[in-house]
């Protein structure tokens, strides 16, 4: 694992839409087949990148040989398929001390980076976040992308505080959540090179890049991916109409997967499809309501007739 310089940041910062994998559960435990199932499907559809154990990837409700398993399996199923798709790997957690020893323990792992939301419920000061990701890189032998998502955390790491830490050479970037386009914009307009803005709003999509994020990791991108994959691409040659109309017919998609507590919809959906073999969550995540159902399994029968 190249370990990220200042000379050589561009080439590692991921770009594009990068896919926040569920996690796929059976009988309570992670299920190897469905995870292996869903690698082959997704590993043939251009996305740039997979990230596990993210939120869409419960991530919460994961032990740590799970997590192994995780990133085994994933990572051998990509190498016997022969796909050469990067994997980030989540994680999350308050105490620095903690995560910097976890990801000292990772430094081998077959992962091209990790994925650090800020530190939740303590809410620390942006001095605290500063010096708490600091830690992290100096912790780290993957690249870190940080996963600024204040509605989760209860802490939003503001723009100084971000562009100070862009300044580590193995800090590539964020995935920018904060639900403030005015913040977002100038994050995106004052980033330096080899450091990437992210969008994780699935709502704002078209929006971020617009406004010239540099991708996106969206969760309602397990479900017509084609058409995801569509606006970056429409975006990347400077077709916005192409962008427009593509983003259009994703409308109603991207708030119905979100209408409950994300990943049911998406984990409902998937098994309904055939690609996991059970729509299976951890606690506190539940299934989806039986009304939501209902109204999943009309957007699923019409995709099937529009096929
Ligand atoms: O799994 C993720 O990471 C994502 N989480 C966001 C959320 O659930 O708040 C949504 C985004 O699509 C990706």
């Amino acid at each position: 694992m190249e370990i990220p310089s200042s000379a050589n940041r561009s080439q590692v910062s991921p770009q594009g839409l990068w896919l926040p994998l569920i996690t796929p559960f059976r009988d309570g435990a992670l299920d190897e087949t469905s995870l292996r199932r869903l690698i082959r499907h997704y590993g043939t559809l251009g996305l740039d990148g997979l990230v596990l154990a993210g939120t869409t990837g419960e991530s919460l409700t994961l032990d740590e040989d799970e997590t192994q398993r995780l990133v085994e399996v994933s990572a051998d199923e990509l190498a016997r398929q022969g796909y050469r798709l990067p994997l980030y790997l989540g994680l999350s957690g308050s105490n620095t001390r903690k995560l910097a020893k976890r990801l000292h323990s990772l430094a081998d792992w077959p992962i091209a980076g990790h994925l650090i939301a800020c530190p939740y419920y303590s809410r620390p000061s942006q001095a605290g976040l500063i010096a708490h990701f600091r830690v992290l890189a100096d912790s780290s032998r993957h690249p870190i992308l940080i996963y600024n998502i204040p509605y989760r955390t209860g802490v939003n790491i503001g723009n100084e505080a971000m562009l100070q830490l862009a300044e580590r050479a193995n800090i590539v970037g964020a995935k920018d959540c904060c639900g403030d386009p005015a913040q977002s914009a100038e994050l995106i307009r004052r980033r330096p090179p080899g450091f990437s803005v992210l969008t994780g709003e699935d709502a704002f999509y078209h929006a971020a890049l617009t406004a010239g994020a540099d991708g996106a990791i969206l969760a309602s991108a397990h479900v017509e991916t084609a058409s995801f994959i569509a606006i970056r691409d429409a975006f990347a040659r400077g077709d916005e109409p192409a962008a427009g109309a593509a983003w259009r017919s994703l409308t109603d998609l991207v708030p119905l997967l979100f209408a409950e507590p994300n990943p049911a919809a998406i984990k409902y959906w998937l098994w309904r499809t055939g690609l996991i073999d059970s729509g299976e969550l951890r606690l506190p995540m539940t299934p989806v309501s039986a009304a939501l159902a209902v109204r999943l399994d009309g957007a699923i029968d019409r995709m099937k007739s529009a096929a």
